[in-house]
């Protein structure tokens, strides 16, 4: 059988068929199949009894196969067995149309080649030890000597459900999706429900992290979000953040599953599909560093966080549609609509380091900020100059270019906004601006959310205290922001796709903000682009991204809400930096070995 299906292993293309064989069926009427295994998947060729017309084969993709095993199987003849489970992806109809899924499809073969019981099962246990290599990602070709030493340890999960996440589906999803999926891939587990609050991240603090190859969270962001930051608060934190953690995504917002997922190769998915992808890029099991961000609030609180800061419209639909929880993602929709109807702008400083590449500014740097610390800015007449004036947007075109090295000019002025927000926006019912000069706004609650746990962790290099004016090398712009967002994820929901051209590693915090003076409509017609990663191309002027290590937001607004990983935080000034590849994230691609201590 010629099989044409080009692989790219080792670094070079290549049609290779590693295994191939003829075998029956499990249970049998008599079929014959003929089987190849390629990199990517197995197919499958009837043979008897003899298709009628054209050669049919079927062809099992394997990433979404979930698991391959041996099968005792009592019976009277020699033969031996192994079973393939896979998850192909299958329409269901649903109230409204159709929704795509995915449904469990087991195949298992009868290896009867031989009269010798030990022969045939020897023979099966290659095919199972290949397809199990190819799916964790242990590089085999068609002369490895394949053998059950070549596979890594059996894994050992402990996860953690949420059963109040998003719609609060997750124990039901668990239990007719998950647990069975993972036992496929042969992998063990402990679960345990979160009762309340905290719950997770006293746990991990607890907990004897060298029983577990991983904790995987079946909720939403702000278990992992508490995870991450349990882990952190631990006196071990250096070797405990490094224990692979996951998420099954069981919440409302789920974006770090929905970036999870775009990594893994999959088309944009939501909800049961989103689980059910994300749980066989768990059985696949592969590890890459990701990113955190160390985060300050105006109390001192440090706390770690691996998706984003939000001020502005995001922030106040993430909170504000809490009450809709019960709606799953919906509930983001209806936020933002009545979000939309009562929009408000707030002042505020906004300083950052520009991100570098080597000794260049990845991003066009605007100098003449550099040494504008808030000291020296608040002593500046205000500049009436708007972001699009100073070239922000040929700024935005260029970062958007993954690893492309960018031009540095120096345009030695200072970006700012229009002083006075703008009339188009202004609602004066909804907000108030306070322009004292470093005066804290007033209903700030540094106390009420201050943190008394022990946080460990690397020492923040880039960041100076917030009581004290920003390095020399920042850029700080002063204005009227609808929103000020900063984000290390692709995704700042399942179907938000707010930076498609960032990876876990990069090491960037991606800063986005929209300045007053955006019509409602383009306000909705980004975020819709959005939905699909296309909100660059609108070039819209009102709409900035900058690519930085280090960022300071001051509100000079009184009223508003500000989170970290859709988690509210105190009202006030507010600061992070990015630490490269500080914890490990479950990915199910292979960039890191997965150890099983
Ligand atoms: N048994 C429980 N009852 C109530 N709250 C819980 C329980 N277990 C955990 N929590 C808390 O629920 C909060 C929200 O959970 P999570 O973020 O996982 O779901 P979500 O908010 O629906 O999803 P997303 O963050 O994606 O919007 C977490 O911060 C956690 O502290």
């Amino acid at each position: 059988m010629s099989v044409k299906l080009s692989t790219y292993r080792e670094g070079r293309w290549a049609v290779e068929t590693l295994l191939h064989g003829e075998f029956g069926a499990y249970p049998s009427k008599g079929e014959r199949y003929a089987l190849s295994l390629t990199c990517t998947a197995l197919h499958i060729q009837r043979l008897v009894p003899k298709p009628e017309g054209e050669d049919q084969r079927t062809v099992v993709a394997l990433r979404e196969v979930a698991g391959c095993q041996t099968l005792s199987i009592a019976s009277d003849t020699p033969a031996a067995y192994f079973s393939i489970y896979a998850y192909p992806r299958k329409k269901r109809k649903v109230a409204m149309g159709s929704s795509r899924t995915r449904q469990r499809l087991v195949r298992t073969f009868q290896v009867d080649g031989t009269v010798d019981y030990a022969q045939n099962q020897a023979v099966a246990e290659r095919w199972a030890v290949a397809i199990k290599c190819l799916l964790l990602g242990v590089p085999i070709g068609s002369e490895t000597e394949i053998s059950p030493g070549l596979l890594p340890g059996p894994r050992r999960l402990l996860l953690l459900v949420n059963p109040q996440g998003g719609r609060g589906l997750a124990l039901q999803h668990c239990h007719a999706h998950i647990l069975p999926m993972i036992s496929d891939a042969g992998i063990s587990f402990n679960l345990i429900q979160t009762e309340r609050q905290n719950h997770a991240r006293e746990l991990v603090q607890s907990l004897s992290l060298d029983e577990w190859n991983g904790i995987v969270i079946i909720s939403g962001d702000g278990l992992l979000y508490e995870v991450i930051n349990g882990l952190i608060e631990r006196p071990d934190w250096k070797e405990a953040i490094r224990k692979p953690i996951g998420i099954l995504p069981c919440g409302s917002g789920n974006a770090l599953a929905g970036a999870i997922n775009f990594s893994g190769g999959f088309e944009q998915a939501l909800a049961l599909e989103l689980l059910l992808n994300c749980t066989l890029l768990l059985c696949h099991g592969g590890v890459e560093p990701m990113d955190l961000a160390s985060i300050t609030t105006c109390s001192g609180t440090r706390s770690f966080s691996f998706l984003s800061v939000a001020w502005g419209f995001i922030s106040d639909v993430d909170i504000e549609s809490e009450k809709y929880r019960h709606m799953g993602s919906a509930r983001f929709t209806l936020g933002t609509a009545v979000r939309l109807a009562s929009l408000r702008t707030y002042r505020g400083r906004l300083s950052y380091l520009p991100a570098t590449d080597g000794h260049r500014p990845i991003s066009r740097s605007i100098t003449l900020a550099a040494n504008g610390s808030l000291t020296n800015i608040q002593q500046h007449a205000p500049l009436h100059r708007t972001i699009s004036d100073m070239g922000l947007c040929e700024e935005r075109n260029v970062v958007t270019k993954r690893n492309s090295p960018t031009s540095v000019t120096d345009t030695g002025e200072l970006p700012s906004f229009e002083a006075s927000p703008s009339p188009a926006l202004l609602d004066s019912d909804s907000f108030t601006f306070d322009t004292a000069p470093g005066a804290p706004p007033s209903d700030t609650r540094c106390t009420e959310f201050a943190n008394t746990r022990q946080m460990y962790g690397p020492p923040d290099d880039l960041l100076v205290p917030l009581d004290e004016p920003v390095p020399q090398d920042w850029v700080t712009l002063e204005g009227d922001f609808v929103l000020v967002l900063a984000v290390y994820q692709t995704h700042l929901g399942a179907d938000l796709f707010v930076a498609p051209f960032t990876s876990f590693g990069e090491g960037l915090i991606h800063l986005f903000f929209v300045k007053a003076g955006i019509s409602r409509a383009a306000l909705i017609r980004l975020f819709l682009a959005m939905e699909r990663g296309s909100h660059f191309e609108l070039e819209y002027p009102h709409f900035t991204h900058l690519p930085v290590r280090a960022f300071r937001l001051e509100p000079l607004t009184h009223k508003g809400i500000l989170t970290v990983d859709g988690e509210r935080v105190e009202y006030g000034p507010i600061q992070g930096q990015i630490h490269r590849r500080m914890c490990n994230l479950i990915t199910g691609t292979q960039k890191v070995k997965v150890s099983n201590s």
